[in-house]
């Protein structure tokens, strides 16, 4: 009996079927998004509702990620003990879970916010369910390149929930995020690279090797440096993004070099680990920037 009740799924199941942390830092970005695109004050309903919509379809997104990844996720000790893997949430009620995030998310952005960001919101829950997790993973180690767009679209998402159009500096924020995914990614899938391989999935490491992928990810480090100069340089940003900005490519730059000559196993987690402090880094400075720069 008491192993029954062990196996009831809890509320803490469905939160984790929506990868919370990983939709926490989208939040940021989107937030940032949204603050960028007006000089003034973003309207409470936009922070409120925009932000609840964009989290409920990357919810659902994440949660049809688990239930298309449910075989392969059983087979891999870094996510073998992921609700639906385990058997622990129903197939059936993930579905139902993430068809109500969904269409609720959907809902909720067409009638308070706009059409734009709706459909734009679907488009990527639309990408990283089914283009990436159901094609891409499992067809091409550029998986990441191309599905990273996906994941790179909440600073669009949040600036077009304020404007209602897509405009070039959203779509540097995206370009941001888009460089940053490959070395975030692949630093976890060097670490990973033996799982990857005994569930078939063509990550980058398991196809072209651990050489290859650690030149990709120095390779990607400076195109995303170059890239994050860019608000300074189009004089979005000021001088504080400028100075914050460098100090985060700096410690970047040092991964990727560290990571391309060193042989210490622990070094591409910790490259990762960075990885998610960078990017939290640089739209929090992005934003300090913003509004503090109409002081100096
Ligand atoms: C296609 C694009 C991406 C891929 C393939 C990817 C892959 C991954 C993987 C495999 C993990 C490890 C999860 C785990 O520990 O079980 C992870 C963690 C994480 N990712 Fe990404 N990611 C992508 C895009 C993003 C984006 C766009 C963001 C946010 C803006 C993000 C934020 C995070 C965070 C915060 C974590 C840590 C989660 C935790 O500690 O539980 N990722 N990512
Ligand atoms: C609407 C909107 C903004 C949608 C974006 C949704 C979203 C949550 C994207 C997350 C990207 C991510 C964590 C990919 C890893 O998937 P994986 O299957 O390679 O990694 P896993 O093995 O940890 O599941």
């Amino acid at each position: 009996m008491s192993a029954v009740i062990s196996q009831r799924a809890h509320w803490r199941d469905y939160l984790e079927l929506t990868k919370p942390k990983v939709v926490a830092l989208m939040l940021i970005t989107s937030v940032v998004g949204m603050c960028l695109a007006t000089p003034g004050w973003v309207g409470l309903d936009v922070l409120v509702f925009g932000n609840l919509g964009i989290a409920l379809c990357a919810g659902s997104a994440a949660c049809i990620n688990h239930l298309v990844d449910q075989g392969i996720d059983a087979k891999m000790s870094r996510t073998s003990g992921r609700p639906v893997a385990t058997g622990k949430v129903a197939r059936v009620n993930a579905l139902s879970f993430a068809a109500a995030l969904g269409v609720g998310g959907t809902a909720l952005l067409l009638l308070t916010i706009n059409a734009i960001t709706a459909w734009l919101t679907v488009a990527s829950l639309v990408g990283y369910a089914f283009v990436y997790t159901l094609y891409l993973k499992r067809a091409t180690p550029q998986n990441i390149v191309i599905g990273g767009l996906a994941g790179a679209a909440p600073p669009l998402l949040g600036w077009t929930a304020v404007t209602g159009s897509v405009d070039p500096e959203a779509l540097l924020l995206v370009l941001i995020i888009f460089a940053w995914t490959p070395p975030h990614f692949w630093a976890l899938a060097i670490h990973r690279k033996d799982e990857y391989a005994k569930v078939d999935v063509p990550m980058l490491p398991v196809t072209h090797g651990d050489r290859f992928t650690r030149l990709h990810i120095a390779l990607y480090t400076i195109i995303l440096a170059l890239i994050t100069t860019m608000p300074y340089l189009i004089g979005m940003s000021g001088i504080i993004y400028a100075v914050g900005a460098a100090a985060l490519n700096i410690g970047y730059l040092y991964w990727a070099v560290r990571l391309f000559v060193s042989r210490d196993p622990k070094d591409p987690m910790r490259s990762f680990g960075y990885s998610i402090w960078y990017l939290f880094g640089m739209f929090i400075v992005l934003l300090v920037d913003h509004y503090l720069s109409v002081l100096l």
